[in-house]
């Protein structure tokens, strides 16, 4: 996050709704630049910042509940724009005179919002008389104005849907502008940011770089970086961000697991070596790594294995370099966005994320992460800002444990093997039929199950080989991808005729939920 005061900015205040980073979203796809601060801490930001305007978030929280948070009053006294979310119209109302009640109508879901008035907010958009369709979530409401706001459209079960106090520029709404549920949400958004508060939207990628260097560079002085790098996008984009910033001060390191999938190493380093000048390790754990996970089925296991031998090799590799002080990671903000403090009780574990984010604790390093903000295709964006070739842009997400979670049962040698075969060419399948970019996850899984099958007259007794391939936004609900039969068929039969290990091959037609991406 920056230290700075930012011209020509949105400060959005985060009260713990599930949907906070979508309204970051928003004020950024408006050319707007925009931070996100929690409730806690809103006055502080307020004051670094200097925005020309505010957004209020919505919440779990109840304001009829005692204790339950409020905004800040610096950012009613400033004179700024404010437009408040649910909660945050809620909170809005209550501080500035209004009521709020808890438990009438709760509303969950499609909407529609009736406009009863023009209202400068709706300019080019919605004219009275019209309807619309909108987002809900929510058990409380707003049940009287404070002085100075009118109702300017309402829903059935919403009466002051959305509220105005055009002279102060104070703007409230029970729906969700920022889902994409409320298909008019990102231009109110934009109207708001634009007509209301004059911020003209010519922010940028490049801005994002600059600023991103800028901070870098102030944070880390001459002290020296190590950053993991997978040659996945985030942490690519990391990297050179951290490079651009620091040039040598900064070590890369892939450690080589011996769970890459065929040639990845090896591209990865290519890639890095031949365009950028960076300095970048290519650790061969290999041994070690298979060494212990050799015979190890159960899923969790491998999984804790796998996060303690990364943190051991980095812990090695630092020691080598003669330590350092930071440590850069491609976080994005999806991955912070549990950090704010009160969002409900502790979830169940799935399973365990392999992290090098133990590191810093057990390293006494500090964290850089320039991406904190973005979320995936903003990260892609920026890639390509900084020269980062399509293939590397546009690659499948892959996980950190790599083909051991692919490999479910016992890991071996010769198992890894033919995974990497088999996966290598139905990537290469997918690739020449078009669908690489249509598919969001794509891979092999080799079964710990051998079938009976006939090849040239003789039988064979050998491994089943899984496809799998999905579509997602995030990562966090998925659907099978519907390939057409004749796909899957060449796939197979390639598969089967050139990877000796493998007789036969099945597709994975479970969404998530229930199923999870990866098989383990
Ligand atoms: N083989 C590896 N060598 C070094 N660091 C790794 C390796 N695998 C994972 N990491 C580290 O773990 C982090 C998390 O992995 P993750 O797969 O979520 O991100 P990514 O690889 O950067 O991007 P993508 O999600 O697109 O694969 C990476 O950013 C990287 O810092
Ligand atoms: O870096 C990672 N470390 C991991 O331990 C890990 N486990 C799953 N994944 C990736 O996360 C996404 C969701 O996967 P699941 O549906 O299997 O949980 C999918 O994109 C998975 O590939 C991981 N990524
Ligand atoms: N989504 C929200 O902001 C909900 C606000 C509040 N918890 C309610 O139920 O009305
Ligand atoms: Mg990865």
């Amino acid at each position: 996050m920056t230290q700075t005061a930012h011209p020509d900015s949105v400060l959005i205040v985060d009260f713990g709704s599930q949907v906070t980073q979508l309204i970051a979203r928003r004020v950024r796809e408006a050319g707007v630049y925009c931070e996100i601060v929690p409730f806690q801490s809103a006055e502080e930001g307020f004051k670094r910042l200097q925005p020309k305007a505010v957004i209020l978030s919505g919440s779990p929280a109840s304001t009829v509940d005692e204790g339950s948070p409020r905004a800040p009053q610096i950012i009613f006294d400033s004179g700024l724009p404010v437009f408040g979310i649910c909660y945050g119209q809620q909170t809005m109302c209550m501080q500035l005179g209004g009521k709020v009640e808890s438990g009438h109508h709760r509303e969950f879901g499609r909407a529609f919002l009736d406009v009863d008035k023009d209202c400068q907010l709706f300019e080019g958009l919605w004219s009275s008389g019209s309807r619309h369709q909108v987002w809900m979530s929510h058990g409380d409401r707003v049940t009287a104005l404070p002085d100075g706001f009118e109702v300017v459209a309402t829903s059935s079960n919403a009466p002051y849907a959305f509220i105005a106090d055009e002279k102060r520029k104070y703007y409230g709404v029970q729906f969700h502008p920022e889902v994409v549920h409320t298909p008019d949400g990102a231009k109110l958004i934009g109207n708001f940011i634009h007509n209301i508060a004059g911020i003209k939207g010519d922010w940028s990628m490049s801005a994002y770089r600059q600023k991103a260097v800028d901070e870098i560079r102030k944070q880390v002085g001459d002290k020296r970086v190590i950053c993991a790098l997978s040659g996945g996008v985030d942490s690519s984009v990391a990297a050179l961000l951290i490079h651009e910033a620091v040039g040598d001060q900064l070590t890369c390191i892939l450690v080589d697991h011996g769970l890459m999938r065929k040639d990845e190493a090896a591209n990865v380093v290519a890639m890095f070596r031949e365009h950028y000048n960076l300095h970048l390790l290519h650790v061969d754990a290999s041994d070690r790594f298979i060494g212990e996970l050799e015979g190890v089925s159960d899923p969790e296991t491998k999984r804790k294995i796998i996060g303690r031998l990364f943190i051991e090799t980095f812990e090695e590799e630092a020691k080598k370099l003669g330590g350092a002080d930071f440590l850069g990671q491609g976080t994005l903000y999806p991955d912070v966005i549990e950090s704010v403090s009160f969002t409900g009780g502790p979830s169940v574990t799935i399973k365990s994320h392999h992290n090098v984010g133990g590191l810093p604790e057990r390293m006494k390093m500090q964290l850089v992460e320039p991406l904190r903000e973005l979320f995936k295709d903003e990260v892609r964006a920026l890639g390509r800002e900084l020269g980062l070739p399509d293939s590397f842009i546009g690659r499948h997400p892959f996980p950190g444990p790599g083909l051991a979670i692919r490999c479910p049962g016992g890991i071996t040698r010769e198992k890894l093997e033919i995974l990497r075969e088999a996966d290598a060419i139905y990537l290469d399948e997918i690739r020449k039929a078009g669908l690489y970019d249509a598919i969001w996850q794509a891979f092999a899984v080799l079964l710990p199950v051998q079938t009976v099958g006939v090849m040239g007259d003789g039988r064979t007794y050998e491994f089943v080989c899984a496809l799998r391939a999905v579509t997602s936004v995030d990562g966090m609900t998925a659907d099978f991808y519907h390939y057409d039969m004749e796909f899957l068929g060449r796939a197979a039969t390639r598969i089967i005729n050139e990877v000796r290990g493998i007789n036969r091959v099945v597709y994975d037609v479970t969404s998530k939920p229930p199923g999870t991406i990866e098989w383990e």
